[in-house]
């Protein structure tokens, strides 16, 4: 294994490793830290935690935990994936777990770069944009679990940090990748080891790949990898034959994000969709066996969804608590998704990283390979010889989405 990386939520990963796949690497998503040698034929190991927003302590007591499971494989560089709209609270983990793997590796100059152009991210003067919106003004301001109320990734970042924060402004990286070298070092040498470095198209985060060639520990969203895999002289190349299932396709969401619920909304004009307040749920006029007999009784691709406007959600967290709804409703995915395969449900299309998180460790997925994407950041995936899943973050997709998702987990649209 040549990168190792450690996500710290699941479809975040299952983004990363996207983006590996596609630049030409072998990879490789693991649930949790694997207990066995990885095959020596994966070149990129992606380990998904779920330590987003977590206390920090434990998420940089898993992050470590895996980081050593990933040098045990030979890895030459590391990478810590974070979500590209940088969700964090105010304890972290961003910096924390950064901090902490860089500690773990002796790294002097350690990149921090969300940008995602693919997808409407970029970084200018230290800022982050969801396309012509700063970070604080997208909807991320609402977030159930980590709003994000500061567009300024630098005092974001020192804020949860214990260092000084550096910035490798746009002019240095339009210049390229030497001239990002230099300014990593200079950072480095003045002891801001955190660094945020600017980036507004996919050419930047190819100079800053090539830039961060010999560096131990990368981090960002998926954007910032894009360049890593040419440093082990890997090119992009097609991705591996998918076939796809046949069966039934259903579909879970607790995102709350913008893009989920547009999907949402378009879904529903042409197939069954089942909404579940934190009120149904807490009474228990809804379960997961009710729901999952809805959807194996429904036609088309049934989405059972919990995703609702800030307003509905703050007063549910009001009433139940924040994060003992979350739970609920996590709870509540995990077990519909255990029941849809029990019952033979071979294609699941889930919304949200928290929700796809508890559904996998729910399925007790242990890995997963990565397969054509279906939008940008989200890859179908293959768990095991009857289940295909695509795990799509809060504000990725088109807003045919689901639809889309479901042909191309049966192996339409090629
Ligand atoms: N109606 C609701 N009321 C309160 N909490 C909810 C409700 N629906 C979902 N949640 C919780 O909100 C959180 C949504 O986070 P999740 O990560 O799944 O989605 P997201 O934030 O849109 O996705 P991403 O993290 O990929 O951007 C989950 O913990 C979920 O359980
Ligand atoms: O980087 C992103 O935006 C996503 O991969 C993600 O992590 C959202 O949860």
């Amino acid at each position: 294994m040549k990168l190792g990386c450690i996500g710290d939520d699941f479809t975040g990963s299952s983004d990363l490793a996207n983006t590996l796949a596609k630049q030409g690497m072998r990879s490789v998503q693991y649930t949790g830290i694997p207990t066995r040698p990885a095959p020596p034929d994966v070149e990129a190991g992606i380990v998904a935690l779920k330590t987003r927003s977590i206390p920090a302590a434990d998420a940089i007591a898993q992050s470590l935990a895996a980081l050593e499971w990933l040098r045990a494989q030979g890895c030459e560089q590391f990478y810590f994936k974070y979500c590209s709209t940088f969700d964090s609270t105010a304890d972290g983990n961003i910096g924390p777990v950064a901090e902490a793997l860089a500690d773990a590796l002796d790294a002097t100059a350690v990149v921090v770069c969300p940008a995602f152009p693919g997808t409407g991210r970029s970084i200018y003067q230290g800022h982050l944009f969801v396309n012509d919106t700063l970070l604080n003004e997208s909807g991320m301001e609402n977030h159930p679990l980590t709003p994000m109320k500061d567009p300024d990734i630098r005092r974001v970042l020192a804020a949860q940090s214990k260092g000084a924060v550096g910035h490798v402004p746009a002019g240095t990286v339009l210049a390229g990748a030497d001239a990002i070298s230099t300014a990593l070092a200079a950072e480095a040498t003045a002891g801001r080891r955190l660094i945020v470095v600017d980036a507004l198209r996919d050419e930047d985060l190819l100079q800053l790949g090539a830039a961060c060639k010999g560096l131990a520990l990368v981090t960002g969203g998926s954007g910032a990898a894009l360049g890593l895999p040419a440093n082990f002289g890997i090119s992009p190349q097609s991705t591996s034959i998918w076939t796809g299932e046949a069966g039934k396709c259903v579909a879970l969401s607790g995102s709350c994000s913008v893009a989920t619920r547009a999907q949402i909304a378009q879904h529903k004009l042409r197939h069954s969709t089942l909404e579940v307040s934190a009120k149904a749920l807490f009474d228990g006029t809804v379960t997961a066996q009710t729901a999952t007999d809805w959807a194996l009784a429904t036609e088309g691709v049934p989405l059972i969804y919990s995703s609702a406007e800030p307003e509905i959600v703050a007063a549910a967290q009001a009433e139940y608590g924040r994060s003992r709804s979350a739970d609920a409703f996590e709870q509540f995915f995990a077990e519909i998704a255990r029941l849809c395969t029990a019952a033979g449900i071979t294609k699941l299309l889930t919304a949200g990283g928290e929700t796809s998180g508890a559904i996998v460790e729910g399925l007790s997925l242990s890995q997963l390979q990565i397969g054509p994407e279906i939008d940008p950041g989200v890859p179908a995936l293959r768990a095991s010889d009857t289940l295909v899943l695509a795990l799509k973050s809060g504000n990725f997709g088109a807003p045919d989405y689901f639809e889309k998702a479901a042909d191309i987990l049966a192996g339409q649209h090629q």
